[in-house]
């Protein structure tokens, strides 16, 4: 017997409208937001193909090894333009009044954390480490407040490492430029990130410096897969779990100490080290207490800081051993401004000259032709009335400020000692010191994510020049000429291949 639920259906007229109109709700509900989003696309013009196949090849070849010069062009046709990534498009924006509406933007429409996200992949190799910005405030509030009383430990460290890495010889010695700062950096920095004795620990330094370099290849491994199998991807295929596995070996027993401490008397415990593996083991709450956050917090700082520092020391380094005319009125700057304050950071404060040295070497070799990477979290209007859609990444170009020649006259010169001179003009002081950031100057970003570490930074580098200045004479292989940068994607580097040549100062 047939019963009459395998009767075939029988369909109403009002049933099947009802379904064609569920189906186009349905369509309409996914398919207007991406036209409308493809037609603010549209809007901004292109530099490179348009269509998805030749983007794709076009991000794939051209821009990873092209890029500076592509968002060159792109700047001096536009304001606003846009450029191929792999799966979307990156929005460039340039010029004062861009750079002043992404500061302005709130994070709730232009996120920075939400662009680190989507271009580092950072969650991947971190877990939650993006997620609770505690340790930002740490280092914008209490590394800035510490430093006068940290320069001491930070001069101490800089004596051992340069003895350590460039003992001074009679003779021209010659040393790979980049990874040498890098080892010292690293040494300098961990003093104040986690202290003595980890600091002097080689193996534990080397995890760190090479850390940067698996990040950047596992983000391209993982790339290749899609978003449910990313996380396993991560897992087995990176040596990211590893190296944390290492790191947390080597802070496990004194994240333990120092949580034994705080137990047994509080926070104020006898011995207490100021650092900021000791803050961060003070103001982590909940999960973010356990051993293994703490220590994704310890690798993802020295990734911010480790190899952002030493580019930004070894340019100015390659730039001013390709000018040693500029090293005695240094010498003479540092040696005057020691004999009367001391080596302290108030000394630092006062060497003009030193400061505008990395200002200048910045602005011409700063660590990427774009910065300012935001992702709007919902339509985002600029002041001018150009819309962006949600999910865009926009990043402003560095160059069409920092090489504009209304703003910094003869642009294209090294002129060591820029900054300096323009801080002698009345009301122009603290404006143009190295930290300062500005809508003319994006090297460290600009508004409330601007780098907080570089007052740290600008201490570190600036002692290490003073050291570097008094205790050695310093030359290029070839005199006077600066081994080319090396760019990959929006990066720059110094060149890792290239020397500078070292003896102990003979005058
Ligand atoms: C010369 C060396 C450095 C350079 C050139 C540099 C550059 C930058 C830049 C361009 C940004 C992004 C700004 C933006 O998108 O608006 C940034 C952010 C950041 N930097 Fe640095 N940085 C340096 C050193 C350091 C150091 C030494 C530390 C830590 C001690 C550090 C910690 C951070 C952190 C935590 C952020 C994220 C800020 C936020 O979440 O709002 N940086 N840095």
């Amino acid at each position: 017997m047939i019963t009459e639920s395998l009767l075939p259906l029988t369909v109403t007229r009002t049933q099947w409208l009802a379904f064609v109109a569920a189906l186009v709700a349905l369509v309409a509900r996914y398919s207007l937001p991406w036209m409308h989003k493809q037609r603010l696309y549209a809007a901004i013009p292109a530099i490179g193909p348009t269509n998805p196949i030749s983007s794709y090849k076009f991000a794939k070849s051209k821009f990873s090894t092209n890029a500076r010069t592509i968002i060159e062009e792109g700047a001096r046709k536009y304001r606003v333009f846009r450029v191929p990534q792999m799966f979307g498009w990156n929005i460039i924006v340039s010029g004062k009044q861009y750079i002043d509406d992404l500061r302005k933007a709130p994070d709730d429409q232009l996120s920075f954390i939400d662009a680190l996200e989507k271009t580092m992949l950072m969650s991947y190799f971190l877990g939650s480490a993006n997620g609770d910005h505690y340790t930002t405030d740490i280092i914008k509030h209490q590394l800035a407040r510490n430093l006068p009383n940290l320069f001491g430990d930070i001069r101490e460290e800089i004596l051992l490492a340069f003895e350590d890495k460039i003992p001074p010889t009679e003779d021209w010695t010659k040393l790979p430029a980049y990874s040498t700062v890098a080892q010292v950096v690293a040494q300098v920095t961990n003093r104040i990130l986690v202290g003595v004795p980890l600091c002097g620990n080689k193996d534990f330094l080397n995890l760190n410096i090479g850390f940067t370099m698996e990040v950047n290849k596992g983000r391209q491994m993982i790339q290749r897969y899609p978003g449910v199998l990313r996380p396993l991807a991560a897992k087995y295929f990176t040596s990211m779990p590893k190296r944390r596995e290492q790191a947390l070996r080597y802070l496990l027993p004194f994240i333990e100490e120092k949580k034994k401490s705080i137990k047994e008397y509080g926070k104020d415990y006898p011995g207490k080290l100021e650092n900021f593996l000791t803050w961060i083991v003070d103001e982590a709450r909940g999960e973010e207490r356990s051993s293994i956050r703490l220590t994704n917090r310890i690798l993802m700082m020295n990734f911010a800081a480790i190899h952002t520092s030493s580019m930004t020391f070894t340019q100015a380094l390659y730039e001013l051993a390709a000018r040693p005319q500029y090293i005695p009125a240094l010498r003479e700057e540092v040696e005057s401004v020691v004999e009367r304050y001391g080596w302290s950071k108030m000394a630092l404060v006062h060497m003009n000259k030193l400061d505008s040295l990395f200002k200048e070497s910045q602005r011409i070799n700063g660590i990427g032709c774009v910065t300012m990477n935001r992702m709007a979290l919902k339509e985002f209007t600029f002041s001018d009335g150009t819309r962006i859609p949600e999910g865009a990444i926009v990043s402003v170009a560095s160059a069409p400020s920092h090489l504009n020649q209304e703003i910094y006259p003869n642009p294209d010169t090294f002129d060591p000692f820029r900054f300096a001179k323009i801080r002698e003009e009345e009301g122009q002081g603290a404006s143009n010191q190295f930290v300062a950031t500005s809508n003319d100057y994006v090297a460290f970003g600009h508004g409330k994510h601007a780098c907080p570490g570089r007052f740290f930074a600008a201490n570190e580098l600036k002692a290490m020049m003073a050291h570097v200045i008094l205790t050695y004479d310093i030359k290029l292989e070839e005199d006077g000429i600066k081994p080319p940068n090396q760019w990959s994607g929006t990066s720059c580097m110094p060149n890792t291949r290239g020397s500078v040549l070292f003896r102990r100062r003979r005058n």
